[in-house]
């Protein structure tokens, strides 16, 4: 990637987020990300920075826990990102690291200190699971989505960075670890059966039934994770990702994630699909004609040698 800064080059002149030399496109830098708060909340962050949203769990305590109110938090933010159309990747992260004992998480999963009979108990006093809905979120959002792991990854925590499009990895502390059949949890959507795809049947049965501690490097060898990235590093190198993904066609990468979750969301993947196929055709002559003989009250004229093979 190129590091060329303005005024160096003669050549040099910026087009949208792409800085273009002689037709050679460089990517804005790490050195160049200034994140600005997006919206405050209580239990995570929120930011944005060059085409990049960046939402962060913010209960480093209690290595990232999520209750209710993260949850709902998490909802607002990414359903925010999705709306944003300066926005085209997110980074999920866990702020860190712990004032109390200097440990680094991603997220651990459900705050079992607002676990409940039926779920986990919000201000309201209902019991909820809402963590799937966040789950849906990011699966379906014409966006990628990239984990950015600097600690433990736990749990509901664990569930959240297979459902993610990226995963990236602290080299020193992030560590995966399946905890919900400790806890008498079982996600057993995504969190398991997704992962299964990913890591293979017998491995993935490993992670849940064992519930063991795999680091950086063995998440990578297994197929969760798409690179191990020095700690100091980890940030500036999601970003940079982030930009590269930036960088390609908006419809190629929706439509290649929309594609690629398909076959493993059954009729809703096909939803999700058709839909944007869908607004394809809106965008054809073809769909103008239709539209204008309805509004027209005439039959419509598709023409002929329309039928394309
Ligand atoms: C994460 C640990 C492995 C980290 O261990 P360690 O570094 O030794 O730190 P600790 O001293 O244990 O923890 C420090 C501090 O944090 C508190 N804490 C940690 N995790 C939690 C938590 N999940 N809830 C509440 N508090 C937590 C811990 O108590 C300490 O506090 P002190 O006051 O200092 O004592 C380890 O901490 C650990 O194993 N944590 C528990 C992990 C866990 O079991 N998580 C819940 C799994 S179940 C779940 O997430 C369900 C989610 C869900 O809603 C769901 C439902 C249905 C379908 C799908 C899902 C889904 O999974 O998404």
């Amino acid at each position: 990637m190129g590091t060329f800064s303005e005024g160096k080059h003669p050549d040099f002149k910026i087009r949208g987020r792409l800085l273009s030399c002689k037709g050679i496109r460089f990517l804005p830098k790490s050195k160049d990300m200034n994140w600005i708060t997006a919206k405050d909340y209580e239990d995570i962050t929120y930011k944005k920075c060059n085409g990049v949203a960046r939402i962060a769990f913010n209960r480093p305590e209690i290595r990232n826990a999520f209750r209710p109110k993260t949850t709902a938090e998490l909802y607002d933010a990414f359903y925010d990102a999705q709306e944003d159309t300066s926005i085209g990747v997110v980074l999920l992260s866990g702020e860190g690291p712990s004032s109390k004992d200097g440990g680094w998480a991603f997220c651990s999963g459900g705050d079992q200190k607002a676990r409940g009979k039926q779920g986990y108990v919000g201000e309201d006093g209902y019991h909820r699971l809402n963590i799937l809905e966040v789950q849906r979120l990011i699966r379906f959002m014409p966006k990628v989505v990239i984990a950015v792991v600097p600690g433990w990854a736990v749990g509901g925590g664990h569930s959240l960075h297979v459902v993610c499009d990226l995963t990236l990895a602290s080299k020193e502390h992030a560590i995966f670890k399946q905890t919900d059949a400790d806890v008498t949890s079982f996600d057993g959507g995504y969190g398991s059966a997704y992962l299964a795809k990913m890591v293979g049947q017998k491995k993935a049965r490993e992670i849940f039934f064992l519930g063991r501690n795999y680091s950086a490097q063995e998440a990578y060898e297994m197929g969760m994770v798409n690179a191990v990235i020095p700690h100091a590093e980890l940030e500036s190198t999601a970003y940079e990702w982030a930009q590269e993904i930036l960088a390609k066609s908006p419809t190629s990468i929706k439509m290649l994630k929309f594609a690629m979750n398909l076959t493993d969301d059954g009729m809703v993947g096909q939803q999700v699909f058709a839909g944007e196929a869908t607004r394809l055709a809106y965008g054809t002559e073809e769909a103008k004609e239709g539209r204008n003989a309805f509004l027209e009250k005439r039959k419509p004229d598709f023409g002929k040698n329309k039928w394309i093979p």
